[in-house]
């Protein structure tokens, strides 16, 4: 359980040791007095001690509650700062391994948040706390008489053998389950994203089954860890009863043979009631024990390490440098953009062409600093775009991505990047973009509800709100994968004027574009394949060098047209 000593918890965490230091010291007064009221009271049948001995007992009771609240409070404290410090890096982990296509089961890292969120509020954590303090209880209870403590002892020792075993015994049927249920998670997320294919193409039965197959997996372990917790609970409980009779038993020995006195005995079976309960309680969560140190486990895994503090520079002006940039997806070899070099002076369009797959997305992805180059830079206005920061990012990059996604909220938010919305610089980008009248001709003008994923917008209307959600505020860089894709006639003299417009405000653009159309507007041309520059220089060079015999490259010819 390493994790709640770290650093952030670490105050909080040893203010409830300290309280349960206490609290487990002055649980042993009710014992003792009982060993009082029967050895002195009894004996010399004073009420003046009895009176006494009631008011210290009450006031340890009282300082008993205050600990245990403190304890709580503490333990409280604790839940909420892991919850506001690890919430929000993980969440700024997952975005990022989630734009690099490494989600995987990093998508699961807020859950474990939840469940160690969950664990320090439960009742685990508490006898994680109280066990420590059993060998004071055997100490007393050795004191008391040797035979009481070796008694108490071998019987604490048995229950935490059993829970010992049992841990070790599930351990790995506790981490396949939670495997397997993210696994099931997996396959819903997965169909709920496709869903629109798999109702088109009556695939429902299929998905349906595939889930039910990892789901009934899940069900049956988690059914036979039941099966294990209760055994282990019944044989606990039973095995403490039994130690509590033991106790008795040995205790009515020594008072027949006059080793010990009733008060004693009383007291000493009191106190291992006391010892042996957080035991008890350990074999009741014990599973989620082991849940929250695997969570905690996972999120190391997860290498959270705090964004390095963006440089805060002016405004850039748009120059582009990419120095022989290579890419390489995580766990392959084959590099995907192999040593890729070129300039960019601010104000100048850039188009890229070439065959699918040779890596124009890619290249994109890593001008825009989402992917880091495994070696060489991507400048903007000589900075590594890896370290400008977010909020840089937010203020000169507009990204126009293949695929569109808008969020869930207004035409208004959506543009404004789903930040404060300032209705001028809204409507000035939806201007720039030349969508303005189109969202005034929607229901509700800027106003209109986007549903998840834009459901409420056609691929046309999605795609050119998000050209004005790229041109918000006052971008030096506008990059476009394939920004007509989706475009009708309107659409697409909307996004020519957009781009001179961007031209004369001075913004360099970077597009990709498979339809000659959208080249006639760059004044740059690059040629991509196979993760090389096949070519790369003015328009018209590049596109004569093209069209020469030797040159001629077949999955490019459609850019002849552009001439
Ligand atoms: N997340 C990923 N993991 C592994 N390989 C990937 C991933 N994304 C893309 N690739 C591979 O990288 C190569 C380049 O892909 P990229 O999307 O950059 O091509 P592209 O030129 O933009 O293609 P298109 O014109 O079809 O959009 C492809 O071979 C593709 O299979």
């Amino acid at each position: 359980m390493t994790w709640l000593f770290a650093p952030a918890l670490r105050r909080f965490i040893v203010l409830a040791a300290a309280a349960s230091l206490l609290l487990n010291v002055l649980a042993l007064a009710p014992s003792l007095f009982m060993l009082q009221v029967f050895d002195r009271v009894f004996a010399s049948g004073s009420v003046e001690t009895l009176t006494m001995l009631t008011l210290l007992v009450v006031t340890c009771l009282i300082a008993m509650g205050a600990m245990d609240l403190l304890r709580a409070r503490a333990l409280g404290w604790a839940a909420s700062v892991l919850d506001t410090r690890l919430g929000p890096s993980v969440l700024d982990h997952l975005l990022q391994a989630s734009a690099r296509g490494q989600g995987g089961d990093a998508v699961h890292g807020l859950r474990d948040v939840a469940l160690l969120r969950g664990f320090l509020g439960g009742g685990g954590v508490l006898a994680l706390f109280d066990a420590p303090w059993l060998p004071l209880y055997l100490l007393v209870i050795t004191a008391f008489d040797p035979w009481l403590g070796l008694t108490a002892g071998l019987g604490a020792l048995t229950l935490f053998g059993l829970i010992w075993l049992t841990e070790r015994a599930t351990r790995s049927g506790i981490e396949a389950s939670t495997r397997q249920a993210r696994q099931a998670s997996r396959v819903i997320d997965s169909a709920l994203r496709n869903a629109e294919v798999i109702l088109g193409m009556g695939m429902g039965r299929a998905t349906v089954a595939r889930w039910s197959a990892v789901n009934d997996e899940v069900l049956e372990r988690q059914m036979a860890l039941t099966r294990v917790q209760s055994l282990l609970q019944a044989c606990v409980r039973a095995l403490r009863q039994g130690l509590q009779v033991a106790m008795l038993v040995v205790g009515a020995w020594l008072v027949v043979r006059q080793h010990a006195s009733p008060g004693i005995m009383v007291a000493a079976s009191i106190l291992l009631g006391k010892a042996l309960s957080p035991i008890e309680q350990l074999s009741g969560s014990w599973r989620s024990l082991i849940e929250a140190r695997a969570a905690w486990q996972r999120l190391q895994g997860l290498d959270i390490t705090e964004r390095e503090t963006a440089l805060e520079l002016p405004a850039p002006r748009g120059q582009i440098d990419l120095e022989r940039v290579v890419y390489a997806f995580p766990g392959q070899r084959q590099a995907v953009i192999k040593g890729v070099s070129l300039s960019l002076a601010p104000g100048q369009c850039l188009g890229i062409i070439g065959p699918s797959g040779s890596g124009k997305t890619t290249l994109l992805r890593l001008l825009l600093g989402i992917w880091q180059p495994q070696s060489g830079t991507v400048r903007l206005d000589g900075a590594d775009i890896g370290r400008i920061g977010a909020a840089a990012q937010a203020r000169h990059i507009g990204y126009l991505p293949q695929d569109v996604e808008l969020f869930a909220g207004s035409v208004a938010d959506n543009i404004a990047r789903m930040g404060p919305v300032d209705a001028a610089a809204v409507v000035a980008a939806a201007q720039a973009a030349g969508v303005h009248e189109l969202i005034l001709r929607l229901p509700q003008g800027y106003e209109t509800p986007i549903g998840e994923a834009g459901a409420a917008l056609s691929g046309g209307q999605r795609q050119r709100i998000a050209l004005a959600r790229a041109l918000h505020g006052q971008p030096c860089l506008l990059v476009l994968d394939e920004p007509n894709s989706n475009l009708d006639a309107e659409g697409e003299s909307a996004l020519q004027q957009a781009l001179a417009q961007a031209k004369a405000r001075g913004i360099t653009v970077v597009l990709v574009g498979h339809r000659p159309s959208m080249m006639r507007s760059v004044d740059q041309l690059a040629v991509l394949r196979d993760g090389t520059l096949d070519a790369f220089g003015p328009r018209d060079a590049v596109l004569a060098r093209l069209q020469a015999p030797q040159g001629a490259v077949p999955a490019v010819s459609a850019v002849s047209a552009v001439r």
